[in-house]
């Protein structure tokens, strides 16, 4: 697969990552991978099966045998552990903290590579994530890093929420986000960083169609992929 149908969006949670990769994967017609979500499956599935969180190895074996398949079903796509639609299950907060400390792991981030990579397929992929650009793309020739300020972006994720039905407090999401913000960014491995070649995009003041907008031309500058 040639890495110049490949981009690669990272940036910490709430910048808007999933939302944008989400209307370019259509408007592109290329895959999605959506790399947060298996740091949440190997999270959920640590849980259930109460392995220890500090268990390097028993977590990385998890990792490796995990059954996992993102399958559309038109509106979106759902997401299946042995065959059990987790998607609902995957976005609690008990869940995306423990993500974030499974993620801290070498030996974890180790055993997800190979499976990351092999979602490079034709005609394309959008690669959502924490070290796309970093670590499992580097390569890659268009690399974004989209940012906001923790505190739009613990608006962002309040209003999410919200709109859920929870009962939350925006105080608790910033010191959370805050919290989470601080562990991805200053872990050992694979920390949350832009690329040394990747286009830093600050979407605290912009719609999430600027956002796209932006990239679009960076896709037709950059891969020479025109989406007109
Ligand atoms: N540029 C933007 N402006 C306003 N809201 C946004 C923007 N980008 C995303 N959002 C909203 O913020 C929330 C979090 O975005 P999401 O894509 O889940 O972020 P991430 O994947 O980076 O954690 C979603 O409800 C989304 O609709
Ligand atoms: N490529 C990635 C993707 C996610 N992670 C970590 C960082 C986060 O704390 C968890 C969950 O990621 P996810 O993107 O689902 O989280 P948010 O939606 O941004 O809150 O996994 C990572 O370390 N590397």
């Amino acid at each position: 697969m040639s890495i110049s149908k490949l981009i690669t969006i990272d940036g910490p949670s709430g910048s808007g990552k999933g939302t944008v990769c989400h209307v370019l994967a259509k408007k592109l017609n290329w895959h999605l991978l959506d790399s947060g979500a298996l740091y949440r499956i190997l999270a959920y599935a640590a849980l259930q099966q109460k392995v220890n969180l500090d268990d390097k190895s028993g977590l990385a074996d998890l990792a490796l045998a995990l059954e996992v398949s993102f399958v559309s079903n038109g509106e979106g796509v759902d997401t299946l552990l042995s065959g059990e639609n987790v998607g609902d299950k995957l976005r609690t907060e008990e869940v995306g903290k423990a993500a974030s400390e499974v993620a801290s792991i070498q030996e974890v981030r180790s055993a997800l590579l190979a499976r990351q990579k092999a979602f490079l397929q034709k005609p394309g992929l959008i690669a959502d994530g924490r070290d796309m650009g970093t670590v499992v793309f580097p390569d890659a020739k268009l690399k974004i890093f989209l940012d906001a300020s923790a505190e739009e972006r613990a608006q962002r994720r309040f209003n999410q929420l919200q709109g859920k039905g929870f009962n939350v407090s925006i105080a608790q999401i910033l010191s959370e986000i805050k919290e989470r913000d601080h562990r991805d960014r200053n872990r050992a491995v694979a920390p949350l960083r832009p690329a040394d070649d990747a286009f830093v995009i600050d979407s605290t003041t912009l719609t999430v169609d600027e956002v796209v907008e932006q990239i679009l031309n960076l896709v037709a500058l950059k891969l020479k992929i025109s989406t007109e």
